[in-house]
């Protein structure tokens, strides 16, 4: 099914990304047997100590990694790259934030869309949005190497979340901001599951983890709760 056309409000769905006996091994074993399910409409709370795999699962479920063995499926669709038919349109919000810093805050929005096929004066119209979202359409111009660490983080947001894609996966999306900045990115989230979305957040904060409406938990590669 496509998620795109839905209207505002909370999308009653059975999709779901489904990751089955998820095992990585790179060396050693990171995740270990892992079964999950995320399912759209929801925001998901991926909680674990440091180093507890909430990266490597994140990276298989939206695709970028190729689990050692089990699948990644959201409605049939292997999120594996290569595979499934159509693809399903994936957005990270990752940790490192992954900006360019010589470019605008605004073109490193707008990239996420024209590298997608929107057109360039479309990508940037809704990239001056995505930041509005944020409480940053005012840096729009600015450099991102001139940006404070919580400002960047909040760039690496809008660019995420202005693809409207059926899965959004967050690293950390909040652990440069204030309460504040950080009950913005909560609701945005929330915006996001509304239309439809598979949203998985990975976090520390026991507040955000309050703030989901659901949980699960890793501990050394496996699911704890
Ligand atoms: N490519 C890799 N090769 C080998 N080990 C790796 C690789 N990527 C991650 N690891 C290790 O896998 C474990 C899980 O890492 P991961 O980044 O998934 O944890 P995390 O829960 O996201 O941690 P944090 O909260 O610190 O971001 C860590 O021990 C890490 O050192």
């Amino acid at each position: 099914m496509t998620l795109s056309g839905f209207g505002p409000g909370p999308v009653q769905t059975d999709t779901a990304l489904r990751l089955d006996g998820i095992t990585y091994v790179a060396g050693r074993t990171l995740l270990d047997d892992v079964s999950v399910t995320f399912p759209a409409g929801k925001v998901t709370a991926l909680s674990g100590p440091s180093g507890s795999g909430k990266t490597t699962l994140l990276s298989i479920a939206g695709g970028l990694l190729q689990a050692t063995s089990g699948t990644a499926e959201l409605d049939g669709r292997e999120m594996w790259t290569g595979s499934g038919d159509p693809l399903p349109q994936v957005a990270f919000v990752l940790q490192v934030y992954g900006l360019v810093p010589i470019l605008s805050a605004r073109e490193n929005v707008s990239i996420a869309l024209r590298a997608r096929g929107t057109a360039p004066a479309d990508a940037d119209e809704a990239a001056e949005a995505a930041l509005a979202r944020f409480g940053i359409a005012d840096l729009g111009e600015r450099q991102v190497e001139e940006l404070s660490g919580g400002q960047m983080q909040r760039v690496a947001c809008a660019r995420g979340f202005v693809v409207g894609a059926d899965v959004l996966l967050a690293d950390e999306p909040t652990s440069e901001l204030d309460e504040g900045n950080r009950g913005v990115v909560l609701a945005e989230l929330r915006e996001e599951a509304a239309r439809g979305a598979v949203v998985v957040v990975a976090t520390h904060d026991p507040a955000v983890v309050e703030a989901c409406d659901l949980h699960i938990a890793l501990d050394e590669g496996r699911v704890i709760r």
